[in-house]
């Protein structure tokens, strides 16, 4: 049987999103933060309630390789992740479980379509906090393998437009792969919005009194790429990455959004915008793309 992506879902990763919901798996303790975007993850589990599927893949711009693409290839990772920049938001004590299978064919397929990758054995690797922030979220009861994509660095080591190829054709491969695994599968691009941010962290951090547009140009940019995703414009959108990428210092930077609406082949139809919010500054946006239910009922895909 042949596999298919169900859904898509631009699934940004903040520590502070984790931080304000007090699960039991982080140490810190908030009192409140960041309702909106926290309201808008769950407007988008309420979505994938209603969608069987197998296993998430998350591709992380916190997983910095600068030889090629990763996957991480151990069937499980328990450890504690903390946040190198918010120690005292994000200190999240994961157990997960990988779909090393899947992994393997992905990487195979990328491998065969001409990229650099490797598949990640060491199993006392620390999992970066962008995968598990964008599953968590997504998923909190973690009752779904994942499959865990590095973000090479081609952005910054070449530019934009090189990183753009390149994510482009790891969404084809992605694609592929998922068909032939036969696997029903969630993708999720981890990646903020716009992301000049503030610099300086109030006394109690999740003061919301503090959380506002960092610069009305950034929001400006952030507003455009919405609204192409909304139109189900997204091609114009994949051309526009890399000056939004330069204008804005965006996440998009690590090419997951541009490898995820690749792999979904350039929906056509709208998107489901759940929230947009600011975290320090930085735009966030949870979007999501029913990719199968389009399918089903005929709809551009
Ligand atoms: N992308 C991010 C946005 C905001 C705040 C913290 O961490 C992040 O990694
Ligand atoms: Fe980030």
């Amino acid at each position: 049987k042949k596999g298919c992506i169900v859904a898509g879902v631009l699934a940004p990763h903040p520590p502070h999103l984790v931080y304000a919901e007090n699960p039991p798996q982080n140490e810190p303790r908030a009192e409140c933060g960041w309702e909106n975007l926290r309201w808008g993850y769950e407007r988008l589990r309420k979505n994938l309630e209603n969608i069987d599927f197998d296993t998430l893949v998350v591709l992380s711009p916190h997983w910095q390789t600068y030889v090629g693409t990763h996957f991480l290839g151990v069937e499980r990772f328990s450890s504690v992740s903390v946040d190198p920049i918010f120690p005292n938001l994000f200190r999240y004590h994961y157990d997960l479980t990988v779909d090393v299978s899947l992994a393997e064919t992905m990487e195979r397929h990328a491998r065969e379509a001409g990229l650099v990758t490797r598949m990640m054995r060491n199993p006392d690797f620390r999992v970066d906090y962008g995968t598990i922030v964008s599953c968590h979220l997504t998923r909190p009861a973690w009752d779904k393998p994942i499959v865990s994509i590095s973000s090479h660095r081609s952005t910054h080591y070449f530019s934009p437009d090189v990183m753009l190829a390149s994510s482009l054709k790891l969404g084809h491969a992605t694609r592929e792969a998922i068909e032939a695994s036969g696997k029903r599968v969630v993708l999720l691009a981890s990646n903020s919005l716009s992301h000049r941010h503030f610099t300086t962290e109030a006394e109690v951090p999740e003061d919301m009194s503090r959380e506002h547009i960092y610069h009305h140009g950034q929001y400006l940019w952030d507003m455009k790429v919405i609204e192409l995703m909304k139109a189900g414009k997204t091609r114009e959108l994949v051309e526009l990455v890399p000056d939004f990428t330069e204008q804005t210092v965006a996440e998009t930077d690590s090419g997951a959004l541009t490898w995820m609406l690749s792999a979904l082949d350039f929906p056509s139809y709208p998107a489901e915008v759940h929230a947009y919010g600011t975290v320090i500054g930085t735009g966030n946006a949870v979007v999501e793309w029913a990719h199968e239910a389009h399918l089903v009922s005929g709809g551009a895909a």
